[in-house]
């Protein structure tokens, strides 16, 4: 076995959290006698809280799934691990569990008094005091590095994704013909997205971008478009499933990737973000829209990918905004005309 500070460089070697986690189980499996190793994803559904396995072992291999928690058939009751459970409600750091010939020791990754992530490791003998310090010494090196990690990839004024991150995972998955952020090599990753819709599902880049923004900062002052952004920040996250990923592009700018649902439902979606801006209430400001360009991901490079859902953003701001234009719309209208890539252009 490697020396375990040989199996910490390497963990702290990687720049994306599910590889983070596949390396942080993978060391934890190297230890004398754990019999199971599992990172579990913590999520509420309905306002009830779930558990469902997110890496595993599958004949000696770590794998991972990122399909959509809520619709994981492999989903748990998080009251069925009474000490998780238990735990997780007192924000406690660590659960143990002793049933016969089977040991479980959790621990909850807490994130901003969040937790999502829960690494499970399973030995058939009881925890000895010193594996559990040696384990949770591993698990802390884990936690902060992925702390760590998260600072870096996110806007501080947002808390959301930054254009670094998009960049990143976007220009990398476009790549790889993939569509979120998943672990490469030894490790396979279970993708099992499901459709019931007889139009096909795909994945849709949006752009989004704040009416007459200048304005607001005009009329009331930069704090309150801080507070616009803000506010609008968390309206993008409440109106997206935690599997589609929102980022700050830049100033009154931001990007969502939605993932695996149909044109109608698309269309459906980003109308209802975009109402439930135009209906809310900014204190002191009052009123506020955005307008929103968006495209398939499936064919172009993301260079292109961008510049399409640009166009359509500017058609729908020249065309009175807040509305929401879907750029092969446009072009099949004769109101766009598609580009010809310029393969010189370099976004990413
Ligand atoms: N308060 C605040 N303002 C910002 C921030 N980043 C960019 N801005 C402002 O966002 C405004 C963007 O204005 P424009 O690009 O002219 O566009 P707009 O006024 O939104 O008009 P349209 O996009 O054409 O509807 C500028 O006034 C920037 O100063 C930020 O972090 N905070």
């Amino acid at each position: 076995m490697k020396p375990i500070l040989q199996h910490l460089v390497e963990m702290t070697g990687h720049r994306d959290h599910l590889r983070l986690e596949v390396s942080v189980l993978s060391t934890l499996q190297k230890l004398s006698g754990i019999k199971a190793v599992r990172a579990l994803e913590l999520f509420t559904d309905k306002g009830v809280a779930h558990v469902r396995p997110r890496t595993w072992v599958e004949e000696g291999q770590l794998v991972s799934t990122d399909s959509e928690a809520a619709a994981d058939p492999r989903r748990e009751l998080l009251e069925q691990y009474a000490e998780l459970c238990e735990c997780v409600k007192n924000q406690g750091d660590s659960a143990l569990a002793h049933r016969p010939g089977r040991h479980t020791l959790w621990l909850p990754v807490w994130m901003h008094e969040k937790v999502s992530t829960c690494l499970e490791v399973t030995q058939s003998r009881p925890f000895s005091a010193h594996k559990l310090e040696v384990i949770k010494g591993v698990f802390l090196v884990y936690q902060n590095y992925q702390n760590l990690l998260d600072y870096s990839e996110r806007d501080a004024l947002t808390g959301l994704f930054n254009r670094k991150t998009f960049d990143e995972q976007f220009s990398r998955n476009a790549a790889s013909g993939l569509s979120s952020s998943r672990p490469q090599g030894a490790e396979a990753l279970v993708n099992e997205e499901v459709t019931t819709d007889s139009e096909p599902a795909q994945n849709w880049l949006a752009v989004v971008d704040i009416d007459h923004f200048k304005l607001v900062n005009d009329r009331f002052g930069h704090l309150y478009g801080d507070e616009v952004l803000i506010l609008i920040a968390n309206i993008l996250r409440s109106s997206f499933r935690s599997h589609d990923r929102i980022f700050r592009f830049g100033g009154e700018e931001f990007v969502v990737l939605l993932r695996n649902i149909t044109l109608a439902r698309a269309h459906k979606v980003f109308n209802r973000f975009r109402e439930t801006v135009q209906e809310y209430d900014f204190p002191q400001v009052g009123r506020v829209t955005v307008s929103l360009g968006f495209v398939g991901t499936s064919r172009g490079s993301p260079v292109e990918i961008l510049g399409q859902a640009d166009q359509a953003l500017y058609y729908a701001k020249e065309h009175g905004r807040n509305q929401v234009c879907f750029y092969e719309d446009l072009v099949a209208a004769g109101h766009l005309a598609t580009k010809v890539a310029n393969d010189d252009v370099e976004l990413f």
